[in-house]
C-alpha cells in the first residue's frame, strides 16, 4: 500500500496562529503548507521566516504566461520549498517553462517537485459544466494528468475520488498530493469532491492536505494525531 503522509493547511492571515499551527505540524512530524492567503497577508519575510527548518509546500497556485510563471518561480528560490503549484489549465507550454525554471534556478539538491493542480477540489459536475466543460471531473483529471507529466511535472493535485484511477494508471511513477479531506463523507463547505483521510489512503494518495477540519476544531494536535492514526496500513 501507498505510505501517505499528512500536509497542515496554514490558511490564515495571523502569523503568531500559524507559527502555533507550524509548531503542531513540527510535534506530529507533519509538513506545511503555505498558501496564498497567509503570503498575501504576512508578505514574503513572514513565509521565510515560517519556513525556516520545516519542510514547506508552497502553494501559489501559479497560472499566468510561460515567461511570467517561470520568472515567479525564480523568484521562490530562498524559500526552499519542497513542493510547489502550478495550474495545468495554463497548459503545456507553461508547464514546460515551470520545469525549466526550476531545473536551471534552484541548486541541485533543493529542487521542490513541481506539481500541477487538476481540477480544484471545490468543482463538481456543475462547475465544470459553468465553464464549458462538459467532461466528467475524472475525465478531465485524467486528461491534464497526461498532458502535464508529458511536460514535465513531477506530481499532481487531485481529489481523493481520482486517485485510485490515477494510480492504477500512472503506478508509483506519479505524486499524488490531495485536498479535500473531511472527517466523514459530508459535504458542508466549499470542498465537493471529498473523503476520508483512511480512504484517500486506501486509494493510493501520498499525500493528504487537510486545513478547516485540524485548525478550526477545538483540540488541532488531537485531531492531528486521530488523522495520522487513519494512514498506518
Ligand atoms: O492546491 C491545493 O492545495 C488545493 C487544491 C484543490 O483542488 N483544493 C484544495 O482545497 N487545495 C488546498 O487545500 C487546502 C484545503 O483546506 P481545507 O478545505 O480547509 O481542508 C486549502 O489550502 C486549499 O487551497
Amino acid at each position: 500500500m501507498t505510505k501517505t503522509g499528512l500536509i497542515l493547511a496554514i490558511d490564515t492571515k495571523d502569523y503568531d496562529l500559524a507559527e502555533q499551527w507550524a509548531q503542531i505540524a513540527d510535534l506530529t512530524g507533519q509538513m506545511i503548507k503555505i498558501g496564498m492567503e497567509f503570503t498575501y497577508a504576512c508578505g514574503f519575510d513572514a513565509v521565510r521566516k515560517l519556513a525556516r527548518g520545516r519542510q514547506v509546500f508552497l502553494d501559489l497556485k501559479l497560472h499566468d504566461i510561460p515567461n511570467t510563471v517561470a520568472s515567479a518561480i525564480a523568484s521562490l528560490v530562498s524559500v526552499k520549498p519542497a513542493m510547489l503549484t502550478i495550474h495545468t489549465l495554463g497548459g503545456k507550454d507553461m508547464i514546460k517553462a515551470a520545469r525549466k525554471a526550476i531545473d536551471v534556478n534552484f541548486p541541485e539538491n533543493q529542487k521542490p517537485l513541481l506539481l500541477g493542480v487538476t481540477v480544484l477540489t471545490s468543482m463538481d459536475q456543475e462547475n465544470l459544466n459553468s465553464v464549458n466543460l462538459h467532461t466528467t471531473p475524472l475525465e478531465q483529471v485524467m486528461k491534464l494528468a497526461g498532458m502535464a507529466l508529458d511536460a514535465g511535472v513531477d506530481g499532481l493535485v487531485c481529489s481523493p475520488e481520482e486517485v485510485a484511477t490515477l494510480r492504477k494508471f500512472y503506478e508509483d511513477k506519479v505524486v499524488l498530493v490531495v485536498p479535500g479531506i473531511r472527517l466523514e463523507n459530508a459535504k458542508t463547505d466549499d470542498q465537493k469532491r471529498i473523503m476520508t483521510p483512511a480512504l484517500a489512503h486506501k486509494a493510493g494518495a501520498n499525500w493528504i492536505v487537510v486545513g478547516r477540519p485540524i485548525t478550526q476544531s477545538a483540540n488541532p494536535q488531537q485531531v492531528a494525531e486521530e488523522i495520522i492514526c487513519q494512514l498506518q496500513d
